[in-house]
């Protein structure tokens, strides 16, 4: 019987994946080898913003006052080995510094420093998004490595979350694939999974290659999804037509669906951009890379979203950025989010600082973390604050605070009323009624609007 669960690695992944896994009922261990991190989730701290975790933190994590004490953290691996039934492996697989691929060496680092401590059977469960390929590698590891031999069984049972929506995604997600090579592994997964399995959600049980694909299979056709809009936006912006018309209008087709289909500066994080990449680059080792050359343009797409954001602040800016003030309104890759890594927003606030601006950078949650990557930037502590004064604003991360706030207040506070909507969710009607110049990619500006009705 599973009743006892470490996850090794507690960042974005681990930890909220250690906190649901207390919520559904087992006793819960994760490790770090970050010991910062470690005590600050000991201590009920999440180190990252994610909606809803610190409640299911408080909640179970040993030693808070009411809590189930279901939770605890450590940096050891002996302790970590000797106490689980199943081990789940959440640790970060970046890109390679030097090259497209997904870099391995934090998951073979964390099987390598687990299974010499495996004692007894135990299963361990890979979570981290990995090249097709790697359990295959990894279960030859862990049986030459653990003194229980076969005992120590691997699974991969990849992670479909979006940050954000994190805990729900875990508690309720829209499928769990499992690869396994034995009925017990499946077993276990069923039994850590019992809840979520009673309540409906649909189990796909396979093998590793599978189970590996489905999930870069997932992130490259999302990251497909919005580059096909952004493509369409590029089109419009030629053509005079407006993609927010064109996206509405397609999503009404049930086939094609409106999700993912939110034109405009593109896509970012620590998942789909260095997913595809590492697809592509897996697919050439296996001698088919042919297969996935659309996956170049999906990337190329997507990054020249970036340039043209930029091309267009420097048109509002009269063609040159030096001696220009410019807000930006966003510095997480995504709203609802601290994460900045390989963030849209904050890629154009620095090509601009560049470019000779002074750039202003406001977010609701992601400001420590963007101070400590891009220090050259300035920071304000409020959208208004970071307004005083700005020749272009640039609507970059799409949070609710930036859609409430009120034009005709902003627009006293700015030397130019101009405004860039790079997520195509600001109600132009509104900014436009409080004399705004309002921008935005692959839609039509307000004189070719006019044109177009003219001619129509
Ligand atoms: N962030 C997300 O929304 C999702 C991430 N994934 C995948 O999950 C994996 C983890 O991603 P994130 O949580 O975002 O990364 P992260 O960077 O936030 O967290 C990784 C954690 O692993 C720890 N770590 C690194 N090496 C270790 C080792 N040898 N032993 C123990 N701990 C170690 C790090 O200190 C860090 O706390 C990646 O493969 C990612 O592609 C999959 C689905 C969703
Ligand atoms: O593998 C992962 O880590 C995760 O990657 C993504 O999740 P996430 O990176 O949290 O964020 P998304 O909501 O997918 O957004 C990714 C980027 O695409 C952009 N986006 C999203 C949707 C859209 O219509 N248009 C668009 O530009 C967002 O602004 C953001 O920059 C996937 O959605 C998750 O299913 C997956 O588990």
């Amino acid at each position: 019987m599973v009743s006892t669960i470490t996850v090794i690695g507690t960042g974005y992944l681990g930890a909220t994946h250690a906190a649901c896994m207390a919520e559904l009922g087992f006793e819960v261990l994760g490790l770090d080898i970050v010991p910062e991190k470690v005590a600050a989730l000991s201590a009920g701290r999440v180190p990252m913003y994610e909606p809803g975790l610190d409640e299911l933190l408080a909640k179970h994590v040993a030693g808070l006052e009411g809590s189930t004490g279901r939770l605890r953290f450590t940096t050891s691996w002996e302790e970590a080995a000797a106490f689980g039934d199943v081990h789940f492996v959440c640790v970060n697989t970046p890109q390679q510094r030097d090259g497209t691929a997904a870099d391995m060496s934090h998951v073979d680092a964390a099987v390598d420093a687990l299974a010499p401590h495996l004692t007894r059977p135990t299963l361990v469960v890979g979570k981290s998004t990995v090249p097709v390929g790697s359990a295959d590698r990894l279960a030859e590891r862990l049986a030459a490595l653990a003194p229980a031999g076969d005992q120590a069984e691997l699974a991969w049972n990849p992670e479909f979350l979006r940050e954000g929506f994190a805990v729900g995604d875990t508690l309720h997600p829209d499928r769990l694939v499992v690869g396994v090579r034995s009925e017990r592994a499946e077993s276990m997964l069923r039994e850590v999974y019992a809840t979520p399995i009673g309540q409906g959600v649909p189990l796909v049980v396979t093998d590793f290659p599978t189970a590996e694909l489905v999930k870069t299979a997932a992130n490259s056709f999302l990251a497909t999804k919005i580059s096909f809009i952004n493509a369409m936006a590029e089109i419009c912006e030629s053509a005079g037509a407006d993609v927010v018309q064109l996206s509405k209008a397609l999503s009404h087709d049930e086939r094609i669906g409106g999700k993912f289909l939110n034109s405009g500066l593109g896509f970012g994080g620590g998942c789909l951009p260095k997913d595809i990449r590492a697809f592509m680059a897996r697919a050439d080792e296996l001698g088919t890379g042919r297969t996935l050359s659309f996956l170049r343009e999906v990337d190329s797409i997507n990054m020249r979203r970036r340039s043209r954001t930029v091309e267009l602040a420097r048109e509002q800016c009269g063609g040159s950025f030096l001696g220009r003030r410019v807000a930006v309104f966003g510095a997480a890759f995504k709203p609802n989010s601290d994460d900045i890594r390989d963030s849209p927003a904050l890629n154009v606030a620095a090509q601009i600082l560049l470019q000779g601006a002074q750039v202003t950078v406001y977010d609701p949650k992601a400001m420590d973390n963007a101070r400590k990557a891009f220090p050259g930037l300035s920071y304000a502590s409020s959208a208004l604050e970071a307004a005083q004064g700005a020749h272009v604003i640039l609507h970059l991360t799409e949070w609710q605070e930036f859609r409430e706030i009120d034009p005709e207040v902003l627009g006293s506070m700015v030397d130019e009323k101009c405004v860039i909507d790079g997520r195509n969710t600001l109600d132009r009607a509104r900014w436009e009624a409080a004399d705004w110049s309002y921008r935005a990619l692959g839609r039509p500006s307000a004189a070719t609007a006019e044109r177009v009705a003219v001619v129509s």
